[in-house]
């Protein structure tokens, strides 16, 4: 037996007989998930007496209640019948209206997240967005013996990690199934001078590198052999000064080798670092902690660590620029006016200089400060425009370039403009792949290799069903084209989605979206 949710708000009760195989399979799930009953109460917004009778078998439980325990405890092995997968069932071709608050990011959070190690005093992170991403996270330090704790708001997230690390009981299925896993090795580097870590999983964007990570995080003294499924890891602590180039200028390498470089007595310079917003947002966590850190923002970074921290300390992550692009193109797509509010703009300056070359017409408030004290923001109102193919082709680059994640957004509002536009996305070997799906919905997307499309417009949007593709950033851009397609759209299997969007289809719904979430 498997429990479900379905589409629609249903009242409807399980018989009293299954109730208490249900409540052994509830708690089964959650003591394999490393949750308490207090920690699966405050995922379900109830108290902990309910899960307590819940899984006593003494309360009748809702097909509602109990497609929130599902999702709660991220597990399928509760289901009413056959196994049930999410669909969006997409009514397009409607304008949008209304004013939209962008989320925390998740990458941000989980990188806050996996600082959160090198603390033995008290974090607290506020604003954390609720997403399968961070839950994975919560799940691997959960099990590793973290305590993180939901505030009532749902929103804030205390943090307090014991004294030892319990590594041999990590959650390997939380693990394998997130990228950000990687970020263990910079805090637990200064920690621990042995230990082992599952691989890194992720989207299937096709390989992708850990080695800058290996060359960076080896001149911090770790010895790293990959054995089947583990990273076997040793560490010979070093003191001094250190100096490193590192070989990419990527995110969570910059990220990795920060945490590293914060646990350790001295002074460490990284050059070639990432300036982007995840890595300010650990930053600036860093310093809380009482870490010196000179260059934020730019790309090199000089950082004063040390080997223990033990304060107490609360940092509200930073405003999401992908979500931001995303809800911009929602907007853009379906020639509407819509103000997405609370834009991180540091971060969305060449997107938004792309889109004005484009013809896009777009108005922004003032600037004024995130709740970090620090991230510059802007309400940006986009407002019905012709858009015609930019001249030259689009493309990424580490910030301060276009986004490698709002590239994808392109390919949908390109086939929106008048005239052929070059998406060429050099970073990631399958995502471009993914985006061909546009053609389902009657886009000309032409995959000129594995890296670059030609986008032909204006599309004659229309209706379709199209199975969600498995990367989080074009299942957004699909649903993003059902909006403007005319007639109904199907968009099978939108699991994935709820990795890096908290409520996205109830969200756009608020805008005027026309969209109903059914399950088979
Ligand atoms: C949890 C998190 O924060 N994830 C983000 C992070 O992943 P992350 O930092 O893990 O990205 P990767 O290290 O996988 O880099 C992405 C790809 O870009 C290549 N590369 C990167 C930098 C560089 O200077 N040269 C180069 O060739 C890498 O080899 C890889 O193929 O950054 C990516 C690129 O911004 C984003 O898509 C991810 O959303
Ligand atoms: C590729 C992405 O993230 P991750 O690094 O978590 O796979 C993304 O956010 O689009």
């Amino acid at each position: 037996m498997t429990i479900a949710s379905t589409e629609r708000p249903l009242t409807g009760s399980i018989p009293a007989v299954d109730a208490a195989q249900v409540g052994a399979l509830v708690r089964g799930a959650r003591q394999h998930r490393g949750l308490t009953q207090a920690q699966l109460a405050e995922r379900l917004n109830t108290s902990q007496s309910a899960v307590h009778r819940i899984e006593q078998g003494a309360q009748n439980l809702s097909l509602e209640m109990i497609g929130r325990i599902s999702a709660a405890l991220d597990s399928e092995l509760i289901t009413v019948g056959a196994p049930k997968r999410t669909h969006l069932r997409v009514e397009g071709g409607h304008q949008l209206s209304g004013r939209i608050e962008v989320n925390s990011s998740k990458n941000g959070a989980v990188a806050l997240l996996c600082a959160s190690l090198l603390n033995h005093g008290r974090t607290v992170l506020r604003n954390v967005a609720r997403i399968v991403e961070v839950d994975r996270i919560l799940d691997v330090l959960r099990s590793i013996g973290v305590r993180a704790t939901w505030a009532p708001n749902g929103r804030d997230l205390e943090i307090v990690r014991p004294e030892s690390l319990d590594l041999a009981a990590i959650d390997v299925d939380a693990a394998v199934r997130t990228r950000s896993i990687i970020m263990f090795f910079g805090p637990l580097l200064g920690l621990e001078p042995a230990f082992e870590l599952p691989y890194a999983g992720g989207c299937d964007l096709g390989t992708r590198t850990v080695e800058p990570h290996m060359i960076a995080l080896r001149r911090f003294g770790l010895d790293v052999t990959a054995t089947a499924g583990h990273y076997q890891a040793r560490v010979t602590p070093g003191s001094g000064d250190l100096s490193i180039v590192l070989t990419e200028r990527g995110d969570t390498v910059t990220e990795n080798a920060l945490m590293a470089a914060a646990g350790r007595d001295g002074v460490t310079t990284l050059r070639n670092a990432s300036p982007n917003y995840m890595v300010q947002d650990l930053c600036f966590y860093l310093e809380q902690l009482g870490v010196r850190i000179e260059g934020i923002g730019t790309t090199t970074l000089r950082v004063q660590g040390r080997t223990r921290f033990e304060n107490d300390v609360e940092y509200t992550v930073s405003e999401d620029p992908v979500e931001a692009m995303s809800l911009l193109t929602a907007g853009i797509v379906t020639g509407s006016e819509i103000t997405v509010a609370r834009v991180p703009i540091e971060f969305m300056e060449i997107e938004l200089a792309t889109l004005a070359e484009m013809g896009q017409e777009y108005t922004l408030s003032p600037e004024y400060v995130a709740y970090n004290g620090r991230t510059r923001l802007v309400d940006v109102t986009v407002h019905p425009s012709e858009l015609r193919a930019p001249i030259d082709k689009i493309h990424s680059m580490p910030f301060p370039g276009l986004n490698i994640d709002n590239l994808p957004f392109f390919a949908v509002i390109a086939a929106r403009a008048t005239g052929s536009t070059l998406i060429h996305d050099w970073v990631y070997e399958n995502r471009a792949i993914h985006l061909t799906d546009l053609t389902r919905l009657g886009a000309d997307v032409r995959l000129m290799d594995a890296h670059r499309l030609q986008v032909n417009g204006p599309t004659r949007w229309r209706g379709a069903e199209v199975s969600c593709p498995p990367a989080l950033r074009p299942a957004v851009v699909i649903l993003l084209g059902m909006l403007a397609s005319t007639g109904t759209s199907v968009l099978r299997d939108v699991d994935i989605i709820a990795r890096g969007y908290e409520q996205l289809a109830e969200r756009l719904i608020e805008l005027g979206a026309r969209i109903e979430t059914f399950r088979d």
